[in-house]
């Protein structure tokens, strides 16, 4: 038979102590806008999605205003592949066609959003799932990337299709929830001017909802510890300098590079707080923001 673990008086008294020692942590993000991107790559087994949900539901409750926006590239790759549809990265951006926009938008605004949703519902919260269309939130125009090609070592502008960015932001409907109980669950696609949808990176959106919404604080969660150096070491701090350096000489690649050039940007735009860390330990978020020990890589302008 499993032995049972007995409770001392003192492990019950210090359970009053870890709740006590969040007070401060409360008081300080009392009614803040705090932005948490959920990376696709977080998003582990239910376990962990469930310790996320608690997170946001406590975080609503605790008095602060807690905004999701979700990735969900490794799921997007999962369907593309079942379908038989090729996908390729340029500069961490997936090239979208008109056929991948739609599995994008079906992936991301229709099953992860949903699942996100059910999940911070099933641990009390209110969550409303919502993408850049609704209400008009987002309007996004086209990009595209200038790549070095490996061959001529010639610039060349790479056209990604339907990837966008974010060019303007409507706070209203996002306000109105931030003054109710309604946790805002929000998927980053978006329509541009010319009434197509745009694949939008989750990183990139995320940065920009946080930008129009003044937060607090903007967490990315990935699968990752933070920013890792060449020696595979995480750095704990990193000036916005240092993090541009790091992107030149290729030490940040791949996905890193829309998050750490969305940091960059966020802190440009006064956010307060860019962090990077790995949201495969549970309550990532409650450690990182009612503990004074900070997880992960803190970007500092
Ligand atoms: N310097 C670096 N430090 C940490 N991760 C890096 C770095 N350069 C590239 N990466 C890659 O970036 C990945 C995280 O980005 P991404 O795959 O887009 O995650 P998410 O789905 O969470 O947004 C890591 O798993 C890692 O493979
Ligand atoms: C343009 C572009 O690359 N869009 C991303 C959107 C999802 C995303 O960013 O998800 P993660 O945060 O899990 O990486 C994509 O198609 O994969």
């Amino acid at each position: 038979m499993a032995e049972q673990h007995v409770e001392t008086d003192e492990d019950f008294r210090s359970r009053a102590r870890i709740i006590a020692e969040a007070l401060p942590f409360m008081l300080r993000y009392d009614d803040e806008t705090i932005v948490v991107k959920y990376g696709g790559h977080a998003m582990g087994s239910p376990a962990l999605a469930k310790a996320f949900a608690e997170d946001v539901t406590l975080l609503k409750l605790a008095g602060l205003n807690p905004v999701v926006v979700h990735g969900g590239g490794p799921q997007i790759a999962a369907m593309l592949d079942r379908l038989g549809i090729k996908s390729e990265f340029q500069g961490g951006l997936r090239v979208t066609d008109k056929a991948t926009v739609e599995i994008v938008e079906m992936v991301l605004a229709g099953s992860i959003n949903k699942e996100i949703v059910a999940a911070i519902n099933a641990a009390g919260g209110r969550a409303v799932g919502l993408s850049g269309k609704d209400g008009r939130m987002v309007t996004a125009t086209r990009v595209s990337r200038t790549i070095v090609d490996p061959d001529s070592n010639i610039e060349k502008v790479v056209d990604l299709g339907f990837v966008g960015e974010p060019t303007t932001v409507r706070r209203e409907v996002l306000d109105i929830m931030a003054k109710s109980e309604i946790i805002p669950v929000i998927a980053p696609v978006a329509p541009g001017a010319d009434g197509e949808t745009y694949n939008i990176n989750a990183d990139t959106f995320a940065g920009a909802i946080a930008g129009a919404l003044n937060a607090r604080r903007l967490l990315f969660l990935t699968d990752v510890p933070g920013v890792l150096d060449k020696n595979k070491q995480l750095i704990k701090e990193l000036s916005v300098a240092e993090a541009r350096r790091l992107i030149e000489d290729g030490t940040v690649s791949g996905g890193m590079i829309p998050k750490v050039e969305t940091c960059i940007e966020a802190i440009e735009r006064g956010v307060e707080g860019v962090v990077i860390l790995d949201g495969k330990v549970p309550h990532a978020v409650l450690l990182e923001l009612f503990t004074e020990r900070g997880a992960g890589t803190l970007i500092t302008p």
